[in-house]
């Protein structure tokens, strides 16, 4: 088992990853919760069949005022609808201040329970258990949100976990296409902050099934760490942490104009970070190789352009409307080198330039 301690301004907290870990479960939350008086595990439909009742079972005997809400799998549950449900759910089984939250999924799940919690009652404790790959990023760091149909996660708050048990053995289970949004974020880690890792990457995943028990837990670690460092110097994104943003501006343009759920959010970021290379290439006038990059997200199966039906000037629309924007100026994550991420401001004219050119066959 791995173990990755989570320090940020608001809270240290530990994150466990490992293969038959989740009997662990009842400890975790004595040792990282003070007094809980019952627990709501928030899960969708098709984690909660196959990992539900497991879970239920580990909690019976030492908390037994355990509830649990079952969601619709997929990115529309991210809604105003389900938050709400979620919220009615456990005002009626009389959740308090002293309750946790347990979030049994992958980042829909973590953001929406993460949210839940976040606004309970103004705020209540709750624990990560991710059960996606994609989930190594968003179960640490404390983002939690839920989408509006002018921008993805643009409601939420920042609520970091009391503690992440991440159970390698629930990925047996997941879809390909899963496993590969998941490892667009494990590639973005590398790419913005461990280039001996990203290296790591290509010459040891030449194929998603490559990714097996060991290479699968050492691509979380690795990717976590990344991510751990950057949140600890900057919680709340006063500026380094947009790095992990890094593919993203154009990603969510894609996620929202396609409408959420079209395409998975590591599809959309695979096609963003390539935009985003060929704009470093362009600004600072470096080669990147990012056309032999392309090349290798298309041997994963990633798409690389944009998909023909999104018009460029929309797309550039939903940009400016993006978070790390200001008064409409698009700020942009670029690379300098693999393994170096950096935050600037780029003109729209040349945003739009490049967008017009993204739809070529990469
Ligand atoms: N908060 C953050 O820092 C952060 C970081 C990255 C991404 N995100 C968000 O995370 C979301 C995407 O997360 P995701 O890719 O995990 O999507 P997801 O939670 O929708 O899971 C993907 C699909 O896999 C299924 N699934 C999950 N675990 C499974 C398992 N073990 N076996 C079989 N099927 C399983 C789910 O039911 C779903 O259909 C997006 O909304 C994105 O914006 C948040
Ligand atoms: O943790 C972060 O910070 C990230 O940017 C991680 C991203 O992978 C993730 O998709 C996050 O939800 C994006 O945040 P947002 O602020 O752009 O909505
Ligand atoms: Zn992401």
């Amino acid at each position: 088992m791995d173990v990755v301690t989570i320090s940020t301004k608001s809270k240290t907290y530990p994150m466990y990853i490992g293969s038959g870990i989740i009997d662990q479960l009842p400890q975790l939350i004595k040792d990282t919760c003070k007094t809980v008086s019952n627990i709501l595990v928030i899960s969708d439909e098709t984690v909660a069949q196959r990992y539900l009742e497991q879970v239920m079972v580990l909690l019976k005997t030492d908390f037994k005022n355990s509830y649990s809400f079952v969601i619709p799998a997929g990115e529309a549950a991210k809604s105003f609808e389900m938050y709400y449900q979620c919220q009615t759910f456990a005002l009626s089984r009389g959740l308090d201040r002293s309750s946790l939250i347990l979030a049994l999924g992958g980042g829909v799940v973590g953001d929406l329970a993460g949210f839940v919690a976040a606004t309970f009652m103004r705020g209540i404790p709750f624990i990560q258990l991710p059960t996606t790959l994609l989930a190594h990023d968003s179960a640490v760091g404390g983002k939690v949100a839920i989408n509006h149909d002018l921008g993805k996660n643009m409601i939420g708050a920042f609520h970091q976990p009391n503690a992440v048990l991440y159970e390698i053995d629930f990925m047996k289970t997941l879809p390909l296409k899963e496993l590969r949004s998941g490892f667009a974020e494990v590639i973005k880690h590398g790419l913005i902050g461990d280039r001996e890792f990203y290296h790591w990457l290509i010459r040891e995943v030449k194929t998603l099934s490559d990714l097996n028990k060991e290479k699968l837990q050492y691509a979380v670690l690795k990717g976590v760490s990344v991510k751990a460092k950057v949140v600890s110097e900057d919680e709340q994104e006063k500026g380094l942490r947009a790095i992990l943003n890094f593919g993203h501006t154009l990603g969510h343009a894609i996620e929202a104009e396609l409408g959420y759920g079209e395409i998975t959010h590591g599809d959309a970021i695979a096609i963003g970070m390539i935009y985003a290379l060929r704009l470093s290439e362009e600004i600072f006038n470096f080669d990147l190789s990012s056309s032999s990059i392309a090349a290798s997200f298309k041997r994963f199966g990633f798409p690389v352009t944009v998909p023909q039906e999104l018009p460029p000037e929309k797309l550039l629309q939903r940009m400016k409307m993006d978070k790390k924007a200001t008064s409409g100026k698009v700020k942009m994550i670029l690379l300098k080198d693999i393994g170096k991420a950096v935050i600037k401001d780029v003109d729209d004219k040349q945003l739009l330039l490049l967008l017009e050119k993204s739809y070529e066959k990469a």
